[in-house]
């Protein structure tokens, strides 16, 4: 089974969860996007739900396909968000942000009652940090707001290149219009305290930390999918 195939299955066992009638955060991403490809085929065939997405690339997917969206001033308390991660603990702490969504993702997550979190194996790790930590900031002041996440790190015991993210012959900048900075801080043992101290920043927009927001994970992987919940 390639990548592809299993992010495929983990979105189609996620799948399992829509319900009729529900009010649905759409997540970011390649595994995101084989779920709203899913979701559509429902939608085609009677099923009604209102999606609210996480990006604007998700939001041209789900109107090319056909599910139907609101903002999420229109529908702002959702039933269930369905997105990817870069990385997944055991708690289910995620890291996010690969795609540059984070924002947007942790305030629907945020305005969810529940989160579901697909993915293929090969994001689940023992302890966060082999992947990038993003870090969404204020353009105004980058430089200052780098120095102050260097400093904040090095306190807690972290280090690491802290880089800004380019797309093409430019800078990345998020659908908020706001940059990334990706963290290479390696093994972070306490992300509960980096999460803190991140948001205490000045110039810090949000952070790639997903920290008590999802309750199921869906991992997918050559033999099936398995599920992960926080106390398993
Ligand atoms: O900003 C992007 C999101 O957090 C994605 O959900 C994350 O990067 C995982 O993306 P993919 O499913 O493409 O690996």
């Amino acid at each position: 089974m390639d990548a592809r195939e299993m992010k495929i299955k983990a979105a189609a066992a996620a799948l399992a969860h829509v319900e009729d009638g529900m009010r649905l955060g759409i997540g970011t991403g390649s595994t995101a996007e084989e779920f709203v490809r899913l979701l559509a085929e429902r939608v085609a065939g009677g099923l009604s739900v209102i999606g609210v997405p996480t990006s604007e690339r998700t939001a041209r997917l789900c109107v090319e396909l056909g599910v139907p969206l609101m903002s999420l001033d229109e529908l702002p308390e959702l039933d269930l968000t369905i997105d990817g991660a870069d990385e997944v603990d055991g708690r289910l702490r995620l890291i996010k942000g690969g795609g540059g969504a984070l924002l947007r993702e942790k305030i629907v997550a945020g305005a969810s009652s529940r989160m579901i979190v697909i993915a293929d194996e090969s994001k689940v790790v023992e302890t966060l940090g082999a992947f990038k930590l993003p870090i969404e900031v204020n353009p105004f002041g980058m430089v200052a707001t780098r120095i102050a996440i260097e400093r904040t790190a090095s306190r807690l015991g972290l280090s690491g290149a802290i880089e800004l993210r380019q797309a093409g012959a430019g800078h990345f900048m998020t659908d908020g219009g706001h940059l990334i900075l990706d963290a290479s801080f390696g093994r972070i043992p306490d992300a509960e305290a980096l999460a803190t101290a991140l948001n205490a920043i000045p110039g810090v927009v949000e952070h790639g930390l997903f920290i008590n927001m999802a309750s199921l994970a869906i991992i997918a992987g050559p033999a099936g999918a398995r599920t992960l919940t926080a106390d398993t």
